[in-house]
């Protein structure tokens, strides 16, 4: 077994012969404990046919710990100065392939395709920069990658939003717009000391689980979304209020939604907040015809 990259002792080690300054800009909080990072790798459920699809590997902390679990791992890394590092550090693994590049951009679908075709499941496993946490999640899964999950760090605040239920306050469109996909739930909290440079908020780990089939069905997909962020627009306003400003002539078709409300049992006056994704859906169904 080789020597951890993740302790403390190693990761000073490695940034030192490198002479690698850390770029708070592209959200480097690198991981320092091996138990942390086992721990992350056992939400993953892999096995060897898995493979695991890794955002901002760093030095290799985590994407070690993976290969050593999964039968492959790719690993996209947008930070040029880290490619030697990877390269060092990760020589001992002959499953591991780093792509040089920005997640945001990447033909990630493609990858999966010509890649991990033969694996029986992919993971996306990753300590996410957390500058952009919700752009790379959206884009993963508006890409809907055929993978099973995705066990991922982030801010806790973001955590706390994407796995939130209704009428509670961190509910609102992006819990919405993950849930519909993925079962999400909060694995782990992760405290800062476990992390250099250390960050100033707190962590969390989430583990998705994506569903077979979306636990609603809609008509179109774009406009239950556009549904549900409209009735988050102003929090504290009722959702007629906000179907009014959000809709297409919202204000001169007021009648017209609460009508639509009504026949799904929602009380026009109740707040975006409390709705369940399922009463989303029925909603977006109802105004479809009169508003796509
Ligand atoms: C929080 S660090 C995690 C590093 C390592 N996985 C660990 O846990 O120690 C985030 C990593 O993502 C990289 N990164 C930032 N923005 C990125 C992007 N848009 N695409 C790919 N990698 C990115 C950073 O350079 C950094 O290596």
């Amino acid at each position: 077994m080789q020597k951890d990259i993740a302790t403390p002792i190693r990761t000073q080690e490695i940034l030192k012969k490198y002479g690698f300054s850390f770029k708070k800009s592209l959200g480097q909080n690198f991981l320092i404990d091996p138990n942390i990072l086992r721990n992350i790798v056992s939400h993953a459920d892999l096995t060897k046919n898995s493979a695991a699809i890794e955002i901002g590997p760093g030095i290799g902390a985590l994407t070690e710990n993976l290969a050593r679990e999964a039968g492959k791992v790719v690993a996209f890394e947008i930070d040029q100065r880290l490619l030697p590092v990877l390269a060092d550090t990760l020589s001992p693994y002959d499953n591991v392939e780093i792509i040089h590049g920005d997640i945001l951009e990447a033909d990630v679908k493609k990858v999966l395709e010509e890649q991990l075709a033969d694996y029986e499941d992919v993971m996306v496993v990753a300590n996410l920069p957390y500058y952009v946490t919700t752009p790379i999640l959206l884009k993963l899964l508006m890409d809907r990658l055929p993978i099973r999950g995705m066990v991922v760090m982030m801010q806790k605040e973001v955590a706390d939003r994407i796995t939130a239920k209704p009428s509670t306050k961190a509910y609102g469109s992006l819990s919405i717009a993950i849930q519909y996909y993925m079962k999400a739930e909060v694995a782990m909290t992760v405290p800062k000391t476990v992390f250099m440079p250390q960050p100033n908020v707190d962590s969390a780990v989430i583990k998705l689980t994506r569903y077979e089939k979306p636990p609603v069905n809609v008509i179109d997909e774009d406009f239950f979304f556009k549904v549900s962020r409209g009735s988050f627009v102003q929090r504290r306003k009722t959702i007629i209020n906000n179907l009014q400003s959000s809709l297409p002539n919202g204000k001169e078709k007021k009648d017209l939604i609460v009508q639509c409300l009504e026949k799904v049992n929602v009380d026009p006056i109740r707040r975006g907040e409390t709705l369940s994704i399922e009463e989303f859906g029925r909603l977006a169904d109802e105004l479809y015809p009169h508003f796509h």
